[in-house]
C-alpha cells in the first residue's frame, strides 16, 4: 500500500469520490426527519430530540442482524409520503453528498416503500428526480459539482420485481440508470425475481443485485449466474470462497475466481457490515483481502443515517485499518467510475476530466 502521504479526514473530503451504494431513504438529516414528522402528521418517531434521533439510528441499527437493522427504515419511510417529502429528502442528499466530495453517485429506493399516503409509483419516481435535479441545481449554484444516477429497487419480500423493473426501463431517459433489489437475504432468494432480470437484459438495461451480505455463496451464484447481475451489493461473503493458508497461501475457488476474473465490481459498504454482523469490525473486514487480491471493489456508504457515516469516513476509516493511501483511494474511486450505469463516454469524461486530474498530485 502506498505509504507517501497518509490522507487526512480533510483531504479525503476534497478528493472527488465516486459512490455506487446509497439508499436514499437512509440518508436523511436527522433535522428533516423530525421536520418532516411534524409536518406530515407522522407520530410515530422514538424522539423529536435532532441529536438523539441521530443516536437512535446508529444506535438501533448496530444490531448484528440485517432484519432488525431495516426495521429503522420504518422511520425514515414513515416520514417521505408525500411528493413535498420525498423532493426534499433527494434533493438534500444530492447537497450532503457534493459536501463530502463526491462527484458521482448512483443513489437508489423502492419506490413501492412511499405508496402508504396515496402516491402512485410514478408520482413517487417523479418527486425524487425532481428533487434530484434541485439538488444538483443547488450545488452547481454555489460551484460545485456532481452528477447523480438513479436506481430503482424492489423488496425482495413483496413481490413487485417486474413492475419496478418495468418502471426502471420507462424512466431511463429521466435519470434512472438501474434497477436492484433490496431487503432481507435469508429465504428470499434474486432466483425469486428472475423475470424482472429477463426483462432488464432483453431490454439492455443494467442491474445490480444486493448478494452474499447476510447470506453466503449461493446468493452471489445465483445472482451472478442466473440473474446476470452486472454488479454486486455488498458481495463481500465471496471470501467464502477464498482460502487463505497459514503459511499466507491464498487459493480462489471457481466462484471467487470468476468474479474476480470477469471484473465484477463488488459494492463494499463496510460500516454497514458491521452493524449487521456481516463482519465484526472494520479492521477485519475482507476489503483488505480484496485488495490485496486485486478485485475490483469499490467503496460505499449504504445508509449515511444509520452508519452515522459519509464516503470521507469510510475511506479514513480503511486508511487507519489498512493504511490505505491516495493510490488506494484512486483505485476504488476509478473502479467504481467504470462501474456506473451512465454511458461509456460519460464516465470516461469523469476518469479523465475530474477524478485523474486531482489524484494526480498526490499518487
Ligand atoms: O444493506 C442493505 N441490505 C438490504 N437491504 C437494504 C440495505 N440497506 C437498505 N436496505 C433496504 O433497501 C430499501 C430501499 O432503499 C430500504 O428501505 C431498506 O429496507
Ligand atoms: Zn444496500
Amino acid at each position: 500500500m502506498s505509504t507517501r502521504t497518509v490522507p487526512s479526514p480533510e483531504e479525503l473530503r476534497a478528493a472527488p469520490k465516486v459512490l455506487l451504494h446509497d439508499h436514499l431513504d437512509g440518508g436523511l438529516r436527522p433535522s428533516t426527519v423530525v421536520e418532516l414528522a411534524e409536518q406530515t402528521g407522522y407520530d410515530g418517531l422514538p424522539t423529536t430530540d435532532v441529536a438523539e434521533l441521530g443516536r437512535w439510528f446508529t444506535r438501533a441499527a448496530d444490531s448484528g442482524s440485517l432484519e432488525s437493522y431495516l426495521e429503522t427504515f420504518a422511520h425514515t419511510c414513515g416520514v417521505m409520503q408525500t411528493e413535498e417529502a420525498l423532493a426534499r429528502v433527494a434533493a438534500e442528499c444530492v447537497e450532503d453528498l457534493a459536501d463530502d466530495g463526491v462527484v458521482y453517485a448512483e443513489v437508489r429506493y423502492a419506490p413501492e416503500l412511499f405508496t402508504e399516503g396515496g402516491l402512485s409509483l410514478d408520482a413517487v419516481i417523479k418527486a425524487v428526480q425532481a428533487g434530484f435535479t434541485e439538488g444538483e441545481r443547488r450545488v452547481a449554484e454555489r460551484g460545485g459539482r456532481i452528477r447523480t444516477g438513479t436506481l430503482l429497487c424492489a423488496m425482495r419480500q413483496h413481490a413487485r420485481a417486474l413492475e419496478i423493473a418495468e418502471l426502471a426501463v420507462r424512466y431511463r431517459d429521466a435519470g434512472v440508470v438501474g434497477f436492484d433489489i433490496a431487503g432481507p437475504e435469508a429465504g428470499f432468494p434474486p432466483t425469486r425475481n428472475l423475470d424482472a432480470f429477463e426483462y432488464m437484459r432483453v431490454n439492455n438495461a443494467h442491474f445490480t443485485i444486493h448478494a452474499g451480505e447476510a447470506f453466503g455463496l449461493a446468493s452471489i451464484w445465483e445472482a451472478i449466474q442466473h440473474c446476470g447481475a452486472e454488479r454486486l451489493g455488498h458481495g463481500v461473503r465471496i471470501v467464502d470462497d477464498i482460502k487463505t493458508s497459514a503459511d499466507g497461501k491464498v487459493e480462489l475457488g471457481r466462484l471467487a475466481a470468476y468474479v474476480r476474473d470477469r471484473r465484477i465490481p463488488l459494492e463494499l459498504c463496510p460500516s454497514s457490515n458491521v452493524q449487521t454482523g456481516a463482519v465484526g469490525s472494520i479492521a477485519e473486514h475482507p476489503i483488505g483481502l480484496l485488495a490485496r487480491l486485486r478485485f475490483r471493489i469499490t467503496v460505499n456508504t449504504d445508509n449515511r443515517l444509520m452508519s452515522g457515516c459519509s464516503m470521507s469516513s469510510e475511506f479514513a476509516a480503511l486508511v487507519d485499518a489498512f493504511g490505505f493511501g491516495w493510490a488506494e483511494v484512486q483505485w476504488c474511486t476509478i473502479n467504481a467510475m467504470k462501474s456506473a450505469f451512465i454511458d461509456f463516454d460519460q464516465r470516461l469524461d469523469l476518469i479523465n476530466n475530474v477524478i485523474k486530474p486531482w489524484y494526480a498530485e498526490r499518487v
